[in-house]
């Protein structure tokens, strides 16, 4: 473990619970903060039964469930988290959210507290100048489903210290989990590449060269994908999904990473995925239903 010891997680979402779940399990103490305290709630009680299905796999005993669970602690208001060493930030993929968010926080937080931020894509050096501490920055992103996937990028901004890179790298290395180093340009190097696949399956629909099955079969089947891009898409979030597409296009300046207008569509009509039971498939019922 690194010198670190209470990390506080902002949004308890699909990131925000499944990096406290992470971070429970490898022994800190979590502050996880939300808008709700409902949505906090929800965010445990679902970590908690990711928990239990790596209990009913054999990957973990319950003692060391229970006691994970435990060391998650719901914050309140903000200031709940002046108590933490590192405070890791996974709300809503929205530069002005995320802005809103570190302008409350910062004076609450320990001076020597490091921030970071899980954006999927949005530049960490933009984002360190609207905090008090851009050298104590730095972007940690991590993959989702965080207690399967093994990959971390950190993405260092212009001013982030070698000293706040070093504790990030100790961080992610107590979490068992792999880095790779991303210079800061827009969406890093996972994003940068899967974003643009994704879109390109979206407009290979909305020009009817296949349907929704038959796209996610021949990625599945032909590129042996564990799961097809539209599935991915839906899974990710497609408001994610849009946001990260527009900050390639916006960042790169280059037509080739336009969102695809039916990814924009389905956002519009408010068809976000998983996490709405709606998006290139239909949730609601026992198995998921193409929507097109
Ligand atoms: C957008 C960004 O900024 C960056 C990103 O994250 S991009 C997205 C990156 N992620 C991917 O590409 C994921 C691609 N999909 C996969 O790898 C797999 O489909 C998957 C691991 C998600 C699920 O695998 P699967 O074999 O289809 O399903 P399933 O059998 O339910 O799950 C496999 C294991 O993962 C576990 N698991 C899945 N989700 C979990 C979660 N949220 N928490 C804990 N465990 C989880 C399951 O319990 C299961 O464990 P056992 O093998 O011990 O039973
Ligand atoms: N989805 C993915 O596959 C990945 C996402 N990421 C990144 O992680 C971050 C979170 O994504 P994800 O978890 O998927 O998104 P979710 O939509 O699942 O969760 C976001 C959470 O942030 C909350 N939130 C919104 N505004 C605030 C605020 N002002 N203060 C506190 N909480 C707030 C939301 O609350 P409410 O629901 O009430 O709006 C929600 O609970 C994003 O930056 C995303 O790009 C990184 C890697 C992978």
């Amino acid at each position: 473990m690194s010198s670190i010891e209470t990390v506080g997680i902002i949004g308890a979402g699909q990131m925000g619970g499944g990096i406290a779940h992470v971070c429970a399990l490898a022994g800190y103490q979590v502050l996880l903060y939300d808008i709700s305290g409902e949505r906090i709630e929800k965010g445990i009680a679902t970590i908690s039964g990711n928990m239990a299905r790596q209990v009913a796999s054999g990957k973990l005993e319950d003692k060391v469930r229970q006691e994970a669970v435990g060391r998650i602690a719901k914050a309140s208001e903000l200031s709940d988290l002046s108590a933490a060493d590192l405070v890791i930030e996974a709300a809503t993929e929205d530069e002005a959210t995320k802005r809103k968010i570190y302008a409350q926080l910062c004076p609450l937080l320990n001076p020597e507290a490091i921030l970071a931020t899980n954006t999927s894509s949005i530049s960490i050096t933009r984002l360190a100048a609207q905090t008090d501490r851009p050298e104590r920055f730095i972007g940690i992103h991590f993959m989702n489903p965080v207690p399967v996937m093994n990959l971390v990028e950190l993405v260092r901004g212009i001013a982030t210290e070698d000293h706040t890179f070093e504790a990030a790298k100790g961080f992610v290395a107590s979490l068992h989990k792999t880095l790779t180093v991303s210079e800061d340009f827009p969406a890093f190097i996972v994003n940068r590449i899967l974003l643009p696949m994704i879109n390109e399956a979206i407009y290979t629909l909305y020009e009817g060269v296949g349907t929704v099955e038959a796209i996610d079969t021949a990625m599945k089947l032909g590129a042996n994908h564990p799961m097809g891009p539209l599935q991915l898409a839906d899974f990710i979030g497609l408001d994610t999904c849009l946001s990260i597409m527009q900050v390639l296009h916006d960042g790169l300046s280059d037509s080739k990473y336009r969102p695809c207008p039916l990814l924009v569509k389905y956002v519009e009509a408010g068809w976000l995925g998983r996490k709405t039971n709606r998006g290139f498939y239909d949730y609601r019922g026992e198995t998921p239903v193409p929507t097109r």
